[in-house]
């Protein structure tokens, strides 16, 4: 998969960064001119020769500079779009994936695996393509003026690669090794500073430094072996040179002494060699930079690779009026672990029906299902008889508004957290509406930015049960079909949440909308129009609650322990 493109302003980049070596090809032959003059005057030849230098220094200078510029801000451009295009796939794809990945973990690919192709783009190709130029040129030039000596300075090369070649396919090795121990680094220190409350109250501070001192140091050891092989190619190479350029300068002293050769001859040839090591060893580098430049392609193509969500964009047109949702045989198993068999439930407007189950019994999965954040493994949900897959999955989840059990308060403003995904512009005389049928109005009044109060990380800033309340205000400021509550309560004392339910009563009556409770506190759910029991993965019965009571045994036994436990 093709990430990165040669586009024609990095081309630009790399013929100016073509023109500037050219240029300091240049200098040598004006220094052995310098050398070579019979006698030294401010006039005439040597000021020419003089002001050529700096013309071309000068010349040499402009042009790197606007090159650099060319190639980085191209390379920032494409890895823009990269990050974008990553971005909008990660946010397509379907829940299961993520229930398979750390998120640190993703993260790490998403940031640092594309720093390694931009700095391939940006570093290794203009230095591999320049340098090579710079290569060639050298030994045309050199050629010219005495072969005999550039094919003692030719024997840098078989040099260079003993010790590169070797060393450079271990160190590709340890790149890519690198790349995922410091994405796997990334992955549990994230973790762990989002749950640091779960880890300061279970003491299990030594449990997490040991996890992640692991990943320290597994990072560690492949960064000293990395540290040996750079440690042992520098000066290696450094010395192999020195030996090469002594050579060099005493069979080139030889020369002079014999007249074969001018001093100036000498002169640049030393200047050659020195401005040749540096591309030398960059394309030396350029199969070890391609091969981690691969790794990192492997990696970002297998997330863009991944199959998104159906994102079918299809707008069915559905009657106004009353709605009755309808699951028909549905069932679903996540993996290997079938959770529901055969379910069968309706849910109209107007009506409030609740999913009751022993813990584990899959009502937050049914939920899930409904809102096809998983797709069925058989049977059929539709809308007044339209099967759900027949809208596209943004139309369908807008049918929707769901309070989930876990925390879904982000960072922002408590403004941000009510119109988060609101696709209209929600006045602030309906926000604070919201906020009071939830009784919150009273706390943000208080706050010094009302409704531009920061929350901090996931709503670090409220309480559990401002928290719980804050998702619910959110989710009845969209329009939908059905509010879907999931354990959405489960933080609010008693009172409160008789109060809340009672103005959710009220709401479903003016929205004219359904209600899907789940949770276990019992007062929550028996004033349910129906009430759907779950147990060995499908629905066993479904009535009202004293329906329920009177007819089904399992219920009975699941409503007495249930009251034991609210007891106690
Ligand atoms: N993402 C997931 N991947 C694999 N298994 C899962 C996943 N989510 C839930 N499960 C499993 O599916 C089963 C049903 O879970 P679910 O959360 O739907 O139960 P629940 O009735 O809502 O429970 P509770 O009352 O405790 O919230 C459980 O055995 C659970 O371990």
């Amino acid at each position: 998969m093709k990430l990165l493109r040669i586009t024609p302003r990095l081309l630009g980049g790399i013929l100016l960064s073509i023109i500037a070596s050219l240029l300091n090809l240049g200098l040598p032959l004006l220094v052995r001119h310098f050398i070579n003059l019979k006698q030294f005057a401010w006039s005439g030849l040597s000021k020419k020769v003089l002001l050529l230098g700096g013309l071309i220094l000068i010349g040499n200078l402009l042009i790197s500079t606007l090159s650099d510029y060319l190639i980085s801000s191209e390379g920032d451009r494409q890895v823009r779009q990269l990050r974008l295009r990553l971005q909008k796939q990660v946010l397509r794809l379907p829940q299961k994936y993520f229930d398979q990945q750390i998120s640190g973990n993703l993260t790490s690919r998403i940031i640092n695996d594309v720093n390694v192709l931009r700095s391939f783009l940006t570093e290794t190709i203009p230095a591999t393509v320049t340098g090579s130029l710079t290569i060639l040129g050298t030994m045309l030039i050199t050629f010219s003026l005495d072969w005999k000596l550039t094919l003692l300075m030719l024997l840098v090369f078989p040099i260079d690669g003993l010790v590169t070649v070797p060393l450079g396919k271990i160190s590709e090795v340890i790149a890519d090794q690198s790349q995922s121990s410091l994405a796997a680094l990334t992955g549990v220190t994230s973790e762990s500073i989002k749950q640091i409350k779960t880890v300061k109250l279970n003491n299990a501070e030594s449990d997490v430094l040991a996890k992640n001192t692991r990943e320290i140091n597994q990072l560690f050891s492949l960064s000293l072996k990395a540290d040996r092989i750079t440690a042992m190619i520098g000066p290696l190479q450094s010395m192999l040179s020195f030996c090469l350029i002594m050579a060099v300068v005493l069979y080139g002293a030889i020369r002079v002494k014999t007249g074969s050769l001018s001093t100036g001859t000498l002169g640049a040839f030393m200047m050659y060699f020195f401005q040749i090591i540096g591309p030398i060893n960059n394309v030396a580098l350029f199969y070890s930079d391609r091969k981690q430049m691969l790794g990192a392609t492997r990696k970002i193509s297998e997330i863009i690779g991944e199959a998104a969500e159906d994102q079918a964009k299809g707008q069915q047109v559905l009657e106004q009026g009353s709605s009755l949702l309808k699951l028909d045989q549905v069932s679903f198993a996540y993996q290997d672990l079938p959770v529901l068999e055969k379910v069968n439930l309706a849910a109209r407007s107007g009506e409030k029906i609740a999913l009751v189950g022993a813990t584990g019994a899959g009502k937050s999965t049914l939920a899930n299902v409904i809102t096809r954040l998983y797709p069925l493994d058989a049977g059929r949900i539709s809308l007044n008889g339209q099967a759900s897959t027949d809208f596209s999955l943004r139309q369908w989840r807008g049918f929707f508004s769901v309070v989930l059990q876990e925390n879904t308060v982000i960072s922002g403003s408590i403004r941000d957290n009510l119109t988060l995904g609101l696709n209209r512009k929600a006045p602030d005389q309906e926000l604070w509406e919201a906020l009071a049928m939830v009784r919150l109005e009273e706390y943000v009044k208080k706050l010094p930015k009302g409704l531009d109060s920061l929350l901090g990380e996931s709503g670090a800033r409220l309480s559990g049960g401002q928290r719980q309340r804050l998702q619910i205000a959110r989710a009845c400021l969209r329009d939908f079909k059905f509010l879907i509550l999931d354990e959405a309560t489960s933080s609010l004392d008693a009172d409160t949440e008789k109060i809340i339910m009672t103005a959710l009563d009220q709401l479903r009556r003016t929205k004219n909308c359904g209600q899907i409770t789940i949770a276990h506190r019992l007062a929550t759910i028996v004033n349910s129009d129906r009430i759907y029991f779950i147990k060995n993965k499908t629905v066993i019965a479904s009535g009202s609650h004293d329906e329920l009571m009177e007819q089904v045994p399992d219920y009975r036994r699941y409503v007495h322990e249930q009251q034991v436990r609210e007891k106690s």
